[in-house]
C-alpha cells in the first residue's frame, strides 16, 4: 500500500472537519474523493498534504509524515485555479520542481510533459495568454514533471466550463493512466469521480461512509443518504425473487441483487416511458435536456397513485405536460439498498 492514513482529525474549534478517517492508496491507484460541499473533501486532502495540522497518521510505505514538511514529501499538488506563476511562461512554470530539485535534462522533462497533456510547442507562450483549460494542463504539468510518489489533486476542472471539464477530465484520466500516477482526487462531481477513479470514497461531514469501485458505490449505496446524494430521488420497497425485483412501480432485472426483501434507490433515469406497458402516469412537468426529457410524472394507479416520481423520456416523445403515459423500469437508474430502516418520502 503506497498511502496509508489512519485515524486522521481534523479540528477548526470544536467543528471536527476531518473525524478519525482511515483511508489506503495503492501504488498506482487514482482515488476519487466524493462527496457534498463542506463535508471535508479539501481539509483532509491538505492534511494529507501536510498543509494542515492533524492528529492520526499519514504513511508512505509504511514511515509515518508526521514532521515531514510539505516540500519533502515528494507530493505533487494542483488545485483548482492552477495558481500558475504569471510572471514565468509556460516552461518556466513547468519546469519549477524540476530546477528546485536540481534535476538534470528540463528542457526534455519539459517537452515531454507538454506533450502529454497536448501542449506541445507551448514552451514560450505566456500563462496569462491561455485559457483556463489551457491553464489546468500546464498546472497539471508542473505537477508532474519532478514525478512526485504522490499527485493530490483539489477539484482540478471546477473552475472550467461544463464541455471543457468533460473533455478535460476524460484527457486527465489518460494522462494518470500513461504516467502510472498514484493520486488522491478531491472532487465534488460525480461524473468526475466516476471518470477518472478506480476506487471513490465517499465522504459526509468528515467521515468516509463507503469506499469502493464507481460500479460498485454506484449500484449499491450504503445508506440511503449514500443512494440520495448519487442521484435517487425516491426509494421503494422491494422483494428480489430470482434476481428480479418487484415493486410498487413494475419490475427489473437486477441479477446482483440477494433475493429477499431490499429497498431500491430511483434515479431520474431509472423510470423511462414506454409506448403502452408500465404503470400508467400523467406528465405535469416536462424539461428538456442535452440528450433526454426530464419528466415529472404522476402515478395514476398501484399502491403509489397520486404519487409524483421522477422520470425520462427521449426528445420526440409525444410525453407533453397533461398526457398520460407509461413507465417500466430501467435496471441502470437503479441502486440496491439494505433493507433496514425506514424510507423517508422523497
Ligand atoms: N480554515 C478553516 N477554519 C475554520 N473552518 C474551516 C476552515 N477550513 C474549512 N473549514 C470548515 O471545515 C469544513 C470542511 O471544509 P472543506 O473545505 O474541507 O470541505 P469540502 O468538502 O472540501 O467543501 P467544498 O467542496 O465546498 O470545497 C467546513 O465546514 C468548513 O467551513
Amino acid at each position: 500500500m503506497a498511502l496509508a492514513v489512519s485515524g486522521l482529525s481534523v479540528h477548526y474549534g470544536s467543528l471536527a472537519a476531518v473525524a478519525e478517517v482511515d483511508l489506503a492508496v495503492a501504488d498506482g491507484e487514482v482515488l476519487a474523493l466524493l462527496g457534498p460541499s463542506g463535508c471535508g473533501k479539501s481539509t483532509l486532502l491538505r492534511a494529507v498534504a501536510g498543509l494542515e495540522p492533524a492528529t492520526g497518521r499519514v504513511r508512505w510505505d509504511g514511515t509515518d509524515l508526521a514532521g515531514v514538511p510539505v516540500h519533502r514529501r515528494e507530493f505533487g499538488l494542483v488545485f483548482q485555479d492552477g495558481q500558475l506563476f504569471p510572471h514565468r511562461d509556460v516552461a518556466g512554470n513547468v519546469a519549477f520542481g524540476l530546477r528546485m530539485r536540481r534535476l538534470p535534462d528540463r528542457a526534455t522533462r519539459t517537452a515531454e510533459l507538454l506533450e502529454l497533456v497536448g501542449l506541445a510547442g507551448y514552451e514560450r507562450r505566456r500563462v496569462t495568454e491561455l485559457s483556463g483549460g489551457e491553464q489546468q494542463r500546464v498546472a497539471l504539468a508542473r505537477a508532474l514533471a519532478p514525478r512526485p510518489r504522490l499527485l493530490l489533486l483539489d477539484e482540478p476542472l471546477s473552475a472550467l466550463d461544463r464541455a471543457l471539464r468533460e473533455q478535460l477530465a476524460l484527457d486527465l484520466a489518460r494522462v494518470l493512466r500513461v504516467a502510472g500516477t498514484t493520486a488522491l482526487v478531491v472532487t465534488h462531481d460525480h461524473d468526475e469521480a466516476f471518470t477518472l477513479a478506480d476506487r471513490v470514497a465517499l465522504m459526509r461531514a468528515g467521515r468516509i461512509t463507503q469506499v469502493g469501485p464507481p460500479a460498485e458505490v454506484w449500484r449499491r449505496p450504503v445508506d440511503e443518504d449514500t443512494a440520495r446524494f448519487l442521484g435517487c430521488t425516491r426509494v421503494v420497497e422491494a422483494t428480489v425473487e430470482s434476481g428480479v425485483a418487484r415493486c410498487p412501480v413494475g419490475e427489473v432485472a437486477l441479477p446482483w441483487a440477494p433475493p429477499g426483501e431490499v429497498r431500491l434507490g430511483l434515479r431520474p433515469t431509472a423510470l423511462r416511458t414506454s409506448p403502452d406497458t408500465g404503470v400508467a402516469g400523467e406528465v405535469v412537468e416536462r424539461v428538456h435536456r442535452r440528450d433526454h426529457v426530464r419528466l415529472r410524472v404522476r402515478l395514476a394507479a398501484g399502491p403509489l397513485a397520486g404519487t409524483l416520481v421522477d422520470a425520462v423520456a427521449g426528445v420526440t416523445d409525444p410525453a407533453d405536460e397533461g398526457s398520460p403515459v407509461h413507465l417500466v423500469l430501467d435496471q441502470d437508474g437503479v441502486a440496491l439498498l439494505p433493507a433496514e430502516g425506514l424510507s423517508r418520502p422523497g
